[in-house]
């Protein structure tokens, strides 16, 4: 599904209203119709509903809602706050229709002064100050009005946008000034803002309302973002030729542990395995040797000549990918050995964990990175690696977004929705997983099984999207089973078979 920034937006609407045809009041009406729907599908009647209407888009179908509840007898009563005399044309349509509907309580247009309402439990504010066309932070009279309807107890609804939020960048917003919604009404698609941890308490419970613009529109305007579905990714799949045999199905290098970090391999390359690869090798430390013997039977050891940490790259001739980093420390030995095995390697390279806490240390080495490198950072390995911190979710997106532009690599920014950042700038968002799987080793996992599915054919963008796609899914079944607050990395593991069944039927 494509996320379109809010001048998109506008194109997209001006494309349905000049080739469906249909007036633009028209499919503000269709707007309102399906947020209506949605809200009388959560309150009843009895509910006392305010409607605070902005002076353009927003308010307009704020307008139009109050009128539907309004026939619907809810009782409602509106506000427009119409300060400069700016009200955009179908906010103006909107108003005459709502001061016509005799079944509405009470219109009021604000033009100065404001007598706030009192708002009490029990009562619904629909929220139409402000939508994708907000342009600056709120101050003033708005600023005042969104903290008042904050603290009040009542419920708020938020018409496309929560007011004060903006569709992408809120590097400069107040976020006190910011309407902390019980419930979005989102319009066609999801904003990019709403796909970041830091804006969820004001967007609330998030639905998706189809207002039918262009499916042509849609399809033809390109989107810098998106969010991976789930059809999307069944068509990625790759399916086994019965006739297949091991040595079919790719050999994998995974390069990970060091002393007292054998886990991390451990489950690396458990879930390589898993993930359909034909062999495994783990390059580890000598100390390592028996606990990956014995825990992770089907894999072959390389053992490193060092007893706790891994210095001589390996020949690399005979893998068809190479997953380097759980795990694996960061001594200077292992520096030098890591750039080496980089500079060696002439097949696909997953770099995660200390592997990319070692590039943050050496960050001229960022530049001998071959093309095609897939990074896999949480937000603080990315910062470490960018050498710099960033405000939000937003900065950092937009500095990953150009570093994977810049050093032609997939960068995949691990989170709730984890953002894949492909070398020509678009950005997908993972839409599977939980909060359960913020959990150690979780990340060896996804390394392990982007690697896999690298050996076993899958291009690099595939190899990113179906990874991190399949890991979610795992992450969600396991919930599913064992709920989230005890879900490990090891369940994840156990449950990327039930996801392959998952995408495969
Ligand atoms: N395709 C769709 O999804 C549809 C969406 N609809 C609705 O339309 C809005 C977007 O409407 P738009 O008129 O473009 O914008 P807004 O209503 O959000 O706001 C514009 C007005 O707000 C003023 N503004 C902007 N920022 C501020 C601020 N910080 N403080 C005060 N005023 C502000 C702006 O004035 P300017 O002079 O600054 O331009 C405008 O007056 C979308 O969100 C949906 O709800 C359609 O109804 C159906 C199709
Ligand atoms: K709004």
């Amino acid at each position: 599904m494509k996320i379109f920034t809010g001048a998109q937006v506008k194109e997209l609407d001006k494309y349905t209203i000049e080739h469906e045809p249909i007036k633009s009041e028209d499919l503000m009406e269709r707007a309102a119709d399906a947020l209506t729907r949605a809200i009388t599908a959560s309150w009843g009647t009895d509910t006392a509903v305010v409607v605070f209407a902005g002076p353009g888009n927003n308010g307009g179908d704020a307008l139009a809602v109050a009128r539907m509840l309004a026939e619907k007898d809810y009782r409602t009563t509106a506000y427009l706050f119409n300060i400069g005399n700016t009200l955009s044309e179908d906010c103006t349509i909107n108003k005459k229709r709502l001061q016509d509907c005799k079944k509405l309580r009470k219109f009021i247009e604000v033009t100065n002064e404001f007598d706030p309402p009192r708002l009490e439990k029990g009562m619904l504010v629909i929220d139409g100050l402000f939508g994708s066309g907000l342009n600056k932070p709120l101050a003033g009279g708005f600023a005042s009005l969104v903290k008042y309807i904050n603290q009040s107890p009542a419920q708020v609804v938020s018409i496309d946008i929560p007011s004060g939020l903006m569709s992408e960048d809120n590097t400069y917003s107040v976020r006190a000034n910011i309407i902390k919604a019980d419930m979005t009404l989102t319009l066609q698609q999801k904003k990019l803002s709403f796909m970041f941890p830091e804006n969820q308490n004001f967007i609330g419970k998030l639905q998706i309302l189809d207002i039918g613009l262009s499916k042509d529109g849609i399809e033809s305007i390109p989107a810098t973002y998106s969010v991976v579905e789930e059809k999307d990714i069944k068509a990625r799949i790759l399916h086994r030729n019965s006739f297949a045999h091991k040595g079919d199905m790719g050999s994998a290098l995974l390069i990970a542990g060091s002393y007292g970090m054998a886990g991390a391999a451990v489950l690396a390359a458990k879930a390589c395995l898993r993930s359909g690869t034909g062999k495994v090798t783990v390059g580890t430390p000598k100390r390592n040797n028996d606990i990956l013997q014995i825990s992770v039977p089907e894999a072959i050891v390389h053992h490193d000549k060092d007893d706790k940490y891994f210095t001589e790259p390996i020949d690399v001739e005979e893998f068809d990918a190479l997953g380097i980093g759980p795990g694996l420390g960061q001594n200077e030995n292992t520096a030098i050995a890591l750039i080496t095995q980089i500079r060696k390697t002439q097949v696909p390279i997953v770099l995660d964990a200390d592997a990319l806490n070692i590039l943050a240390s050496h960050r001229a080495w960022l530049q001998q990175l071959p093309k095609g490198i897939i990074m896999t950072p949480h937000p603080k390995e990315f910062e470490r690696l960018a050498g710099n911190h960033y405000v939000d979710s937003y900065e950092r997106l937009c500095k990953a977004q150009s570093m994977a532009q810049q050093l032609h690599a997939y960068i995949i920014l691990k989170g709730h929705h984890s953002a894949l950042c492909l070398p020509d700038g678009t950005v997908i968002f993972n839409s599977t997983g939980n909060a359960g799987m913020a959990t150690a080793g979780s990340g060896d996992v996804l390394t392990g099984i982007i690697t896999g599915l690298l050996a076993r054919g899958y291009k690099q963008a595939e190899a990113c999207l179906t990874g991190m796609y399949l890991h979610g899914i795992a992450g969600d079944i396991a919930a599913k089973e064992k709920g989230m607050e005890s879900l490990t990395a090891g369940d994840l593991i156990e449950k990327i078979p039930q996801a392959f069944a998952f995408l495969d039927k």
